[in-house]
């Protein structure tokens, strides 16, 4: 099946990097890149356009009529964090951008899946909820995904596996109230917390070290872009192909009010079951926290 992506912001260096990872998975047919800076994103067209000889997708540069037609649009559009600015930092800059680009490519084909990766990608995977008209399971944020491939990545070289044996999820916001599950997490079929490696680490520092990975990026390059481009890729790919994966994605939570992560299952129009693990009385607390993080930012502007 031809499957479109559209990717609003796509002159920037989240969305190219992420059309880039989207053409080598070479899961769609076609990438249409969009952006309010026109020179630029018909430029990124023109760069990625030198590597699509490594892929069956085409891509070009559209509007955002045209986007709100496609079978995925994937928002990066907006402002991102300057060294010491948290994500919620970003949440009035990002909202109003976020209201003009929704409110362009409206009204939407009824199956189109919305993928919100700007930040607050939490905030506004909410908002998109509220102003897209489109069903809660078709608007998703790429959440703690990221953080979570993150935390697989430091777990795997403490315990010398394969990246793809750990099953460990950061859970929350992706952003400061974030928190692992560490009584969830496994390898294979061992609980990670039986293992010796595990129960001598220090996890908090671990776990920080995964919360400020992007800070540290951004202090030292001023953006992060690679890990996200290939996450999207990867979402992308199981709503085109309907994988069924089960992801840490942002998606509203009844029970909580708000969107942030817990898993779920990914597939074609998104998502199809939110998978909560078992979490002790601490990380239940945790969860609530960050979802009161979450109302307090929502609170502070005007839906
Ligand atoms: N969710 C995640 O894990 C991650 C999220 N991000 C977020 O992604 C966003 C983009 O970051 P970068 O690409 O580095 O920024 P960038 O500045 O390189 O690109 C942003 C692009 O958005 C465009 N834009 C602004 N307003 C627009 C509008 N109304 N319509 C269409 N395009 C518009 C700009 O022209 C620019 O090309 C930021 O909010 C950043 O915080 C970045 C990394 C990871
Ligand atoms: C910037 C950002 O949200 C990240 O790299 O996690």
């Amino acid at each position: 099946m031809p499957a479109k992506v559209a990717i609003i912001g796509g002159g920037g260096s989240v969305g190219a990097t992420a059309a880039y990872a989207i053409l080598l998975r070479k899961c769609a047919s076609e990438i249409v890149l969009v952006d309010l800076d026109e020179a630029k994103c018909k430029a990124q067209v023109l760069d990625l356009s030198d590597a699509a000889f490594l892929s069956d997708t085409t891509i070009r540069f559209g509007t955002p009529k045209e986007a709100g037609q496609c079978d995925i649009v994937v928002i990066t559009a907006g402002a991102k964090q300057r060294p010491g600015e948290t994500r919620v930092d970003l949440i009035d800059r990002n909202k109003s951008i976020l209201e003009s680009v929704i409110n362009s490519m409206k009204p939407f084909k009824k199956e189109t899946v919305l993928l919100l990766v700007s930040n607050p990608v939490d905030v506004l995977t909410f908002i998109a909820q509220k102003l897209s008209g489109l069903p809660e399971s078709q608007v998703l944020g790429s959440g703690t995904f990221l953080d979570s491939v993150r935390l697989r990545v430091e777990l795997a070289d403490v315990l010398n596996v394969a990246e793809t044996a750990v099953h460990a999820y950061v859970l929350g916001e992706h952003g400061d109230s974030q928190f692992v599950a560490w009584s969830a997490a496994s390898v294979g079929n061992t609980p990670l917390l039986n293992f010796p490696a595990i129960q001598k680490l220090n996890r908090d520092e671990l776990a920080n070290k995964v919360k400020n990975k992007a800070y540290a990026i951004i202090e030292a390059k001023g953006a992060t872009y690679f890990g996200i481009g290939a996450v999207t890729a990867l979402i992308c790919e199981a709503i085109i192909l309907d994988l069924r994966h089960v992801r840490p994605l942002s998606h509203f939570i009844p029970e909580l009010g708000v969107c942030l992560s817990i898993p779920a299952v990914l597939g074609a129009r998104g998502v199809h079951q939110t998978l909560k693990p078992p979490l002790t009385k601490d990380e239940e607390a945790l969860l609530q926290q960050s979802a009161a993080e979450m109302k307090k930012a929502i609170n502070k502007i005007n839906l």
